[in-house]
């Protein structure tokens, strides 16, 4: 059995990454759709050519994951395509959000780095030659963020992972993409300590957009998917500038 899965499908990117999914890739028998939001997921199936197969539950769930492990134990699927998306974000200052909240931010660590890994290693034994891996990371990768400090250390990780992880994988011909885009239209932007900062607002991309790109570049077998000429100039410029001044930079 043929399948793709995709982490974080209730919504956003992740919901996109399903729609498209099963528009542009033939020979599919299922995907797997993974989020905590049920009826989401659910509603899903009007928009896929594909019969999905609904995993709901908390990826951060240890007994979640073990179910998931029997799940491909039992049905050994050949995984052409991990998608991995389920992420949240929350800004303020490390000290401010967890005055908020203490868990908040070592939750967010569990589900951007840890929940990621072990979706992972539990996929990788059933991916074969030309399978595919798409990590969804983000612009804030790219350099240390005070006020986004947490966040942006997942999602550095994530990059990090997603370069070491592929290289390991490219004797085995397994490919994979990390999507690092600036901010993007969904309901990450929804809760209430995850707010759109202002100067964000006119570069908010269309996940429909960022979606397509992640999926032609990986297809490509990029390691990197960088969405929108802003991004990949803050890419460069992460690069060549001093990291004392762009930490500096990303405080003001
Ligand atoms: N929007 C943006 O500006 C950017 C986002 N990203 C990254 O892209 C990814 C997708 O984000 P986006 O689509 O924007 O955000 P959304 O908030 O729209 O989607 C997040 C998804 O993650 C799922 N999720 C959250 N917590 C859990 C959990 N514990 N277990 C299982 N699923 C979970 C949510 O489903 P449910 O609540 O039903 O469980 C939802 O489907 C994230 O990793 C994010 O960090 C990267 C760059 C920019
Ligand atoms: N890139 C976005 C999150 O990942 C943001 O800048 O908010």
């Amino acid at each position: 059995m043929k399948i793709a899965i995709v982490t974080g499908a209730s919504s956003g990117m992740g919901r996109e990454f399903v729609k498209q999914i099963s528009r542009l890739y033939t020979g599919l028998d299922e995907i797997w759709v993974i989020a905590r939001r049920r009826e989401r997921l659910t509603q899903l199936q009007e928009e896929s050519m594909y019969p999905l197969r609904t995993l709901d539950g908390d990826i951060t769930d240890p007994k979640f994951l073990e179910e998931f492990a029997y799940l491909l134990q039992a049905t050994s699927p050949d995984v052409r395509m991990l998608v991995n998306a389920a992420g949240v974000g929350s800004n303020g200052t490390i000290a401010d959000l967890a005055e908020i909240n203490d868990r908040l931010q070592p939750e967010m660590v569990r589900l951007n780095c840890e929940a990621l890994l072990e979706m992972t290693q539990k996929v990788l034994p059933y991916l074969s030659e030309k399978s595919r891996i798409i990590n969804l990371a983000s612009g804030a990768a790219f350099c240390p963020q005070p006020g986004f400090a947490v966040y942006a250390a997942t999602k550095s990780f994530v990059l990090s992972f997603s370069r070491a992880l592929g290289r390991e994988l490219k004797k085995k011909k397994i490919y994979v993409t990390a999507v690092c885009s600036g901010p993007v239209a969904t309901e990450f932007f929804a809760s209430d300590t995850m707010k759109i900062v202002a100067w964000k607002k006119p570069f908010l991309a269309d996940p429909n957009a960022v979606v397509r790109k992640a999926l032609i570049d990986s297809g490509k077998r990029k390691k990197l998917s960088v969405y929108g000429g802003s991004m990949k100039l803050v890419r460069i410029l992460t690069k060549i500038l001093p990291i004392d001044f762009l930490v500096w930079i990303m405080g003001i």
